[in-house]
């Protein structure tokens, strides 16, 4: 792993006054910040453990979080959350654990410095663990709404895990198994396959009404029911606002207005509301970031299941073989647009019934003549490469391939078979970065800059033992 850069100037300030974590933990520096968050990272004072502390400042998006990560508890390729600080009148404080960089940040490296790319076999461990990662969420009836190369963090070891879950959901309902794929493969620790082999504890729900101070998080968790990974039974919360929203950004960071660049000058607007806190309810079709996004929900489905975390995996295996976006749309209407150009169009015949999408019969395109194919889209990739991305990017979301279903995929199980951890290329997230361009690294500072401190200048943040004391520059 290369060096890391020193960090930009700090911008949230308020975890520096909560002597509970500042007691607890020596924060170094801001290393990243997404729309309902500023991600520090951390030393524990106990024993020197470097974590990441993720202040989240949005009450649904911390709940969520805290509420998959505690169900998820000791699987392999999920974050760890080892505990949560969380008072009334606070924002949720996550202690993760420390992962210093991501999918996007390989693709990129790839990219950019590898000859030929990603190697097969590398490939291969990168699909394997995302794999297990989601069918591990999945058999615990919870979809991630929000996957993306960026939200794959990496461990310096070559661990992958599913980062960021909050936009996640849970299901209500019991579900149905098929199989279990977790005796194959090399690399999967054997404690967490006894793990898997449990039935699944029944995890409280947080209370919505009492607000925890310091959640300890320790006995395991990750059971797993029987599922069908079919079912559109979730139970409801509430969403934000929402709207607009880009590639880079999930969907509910950048909700503004509807397309109004739509080039068909449809009125296309989200639900700004998703079901109760306390039950069922409808879904928000606003999730995800947008070139991820399953059709369905550009089409503002309210009744989704666990599918379009399929599609979004979809997606992310195509950009890992090709090392470019596969649906770079710049708005929701392009992104269905750039769909049905490589795919075709989406017709009651390749997923009956797609019809009564809510906004189906709003915005209508014209037929694509020729699509484009995913072949061309994946040139001097094999026909079996091309086969496994086909199988997650069906319209019709009953025929995606499970995460569990690939696992078992020939092309998973043959030779090359997937590398050992120790030989992946793992780039440092900001060495790509600074060689990059600086235009990226001051887009990173201006992003976000709705600080009370931000007239002031720059300002160094120190921690002290009567709190926090702030310099400005
Ligand atoms: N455990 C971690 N270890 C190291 N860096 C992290 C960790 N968690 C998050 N980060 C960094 O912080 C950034 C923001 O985190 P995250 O994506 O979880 O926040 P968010 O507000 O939910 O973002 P988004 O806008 O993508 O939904 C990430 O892109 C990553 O760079």
């Amino acid at each position: 792993m290369e060096e890391h850069p020193p960090s930009p100037p700090s911008k949230s300030w308020s975890i520096y006054t909560r002597r509970e974590i500042t007691s607890k933990y020596e924060i170094l520096e801001r290393v990243g910040s997404g729309a309902y968050s500023d991600v520090y990272r951390a030393r524990r004072r106990s024993d020197s453990l470097t974590v990441a502390l993720k202040e989240v400042h949005d009450y649904q998006s911390a709940f969520r979080e805290i509420e998959a990560l505690q169900t998820l508890q000791n699987c392999p390729n999920v974050i760890v959350l080892h505990e949560y600080f969380w008072r009334e009148d606070e924002d949720a404080v996550l202690v993760l654990e420390y992962l210093p960089t991501d999918l996007a940040a390989v693709i990129k490296a790839a990219k950019k410095k590898w000859e030929g790319g990603i190697r097969l076999g590398e490939v291969k461990r990168w699909m394997v663990q995302i794999l297990r990662g989601l069918d591990v969420c999945h058999r615990n009836s919870i979809v991630h709404r929000d996957l993306k190369p960026s939200n794959l963090l990496i461990s310096a070891e070559g661990l992958l895990k599913i980062a960021d879950f909050g936009q996640a959901r849970i299901l209500l309902a019991p579900v149905f198994v098929d199989g279990d794929a977790y005796n194959q493969f090399d690399e999967q620790p054997s404690s967490s396959q006894t793990a898997f082999a449990r039935p699944a504890e029944v995890v409280p729900p947080l209370d919505s009404q009492v607000i925890e101070e310091r959640g300890e998080l320790g006995s395991e968790k990750c059971g797993m029911e029987p599922y069908d990974v079919r079912t559109n039974d979730f139970s409801g919360d509430i969403d934000e606002d929402s709207a607009t929203h880009d590639g880079g950004t999930s969907c509910l960071a950048t909700c503004a207005a509807s397309d109004v660049e739509d080039p068909f000058q449809q009125t296309y607007s989200y639900e700004a509301e998703e079901g109760r806190i306390d039950g069922n309810g409808p879904l928000t079709s606003c999730v995800g970031t947008r070139w991820f996004r399953a059709p369905e929900l550009l089409y503002g489905s309210t009744n989704y299941g666990l599918e379009i975390d399929l599609w979004s995996v979809g997606c992310i295996f195509a950009e890992l073989l090709s090392l470019e976006p596969l649906f770079p749309g710049n708005s929701d209407i392009d992104q269905l647009g750039k769909i049905f150009s490589i795919l075709g169009n989406l017709t009651d015949e390749v997923w009956p019934g797609c019809v009564r999408l809510p906004d189906y019969k709003i915005i209508s395109f014209g037929k694509v003549e020729k699509p484009v194919g995913l072949e061309a889209c994946l040139p001097n990739r094999s026909p079996d490469e091309v086969l496994l991305v086909r199988k997650l990017l069906c319209f019709d979301p009953a025929s995606r391939a499970t995460a569990m279903e690939l696992l078992h995929d020939k092309y998973l199980n043959e030779e090359p078979l997937p590398i050992p951890l120790s030989e992946l290329r793992i780039p440092s997230k900001h060495g790509i970065q600074d060689e990059d361009s600086s235009v990226e690294w001051n887009d990173y500072k201006d992003f976000d800059s709705d600080s009370d401190f931000d007239d002031f200048g720059s300002s160094h943040i120190t921690t002290t033992d009567n709190g926090f004391s702030i310099r400005f520059t």
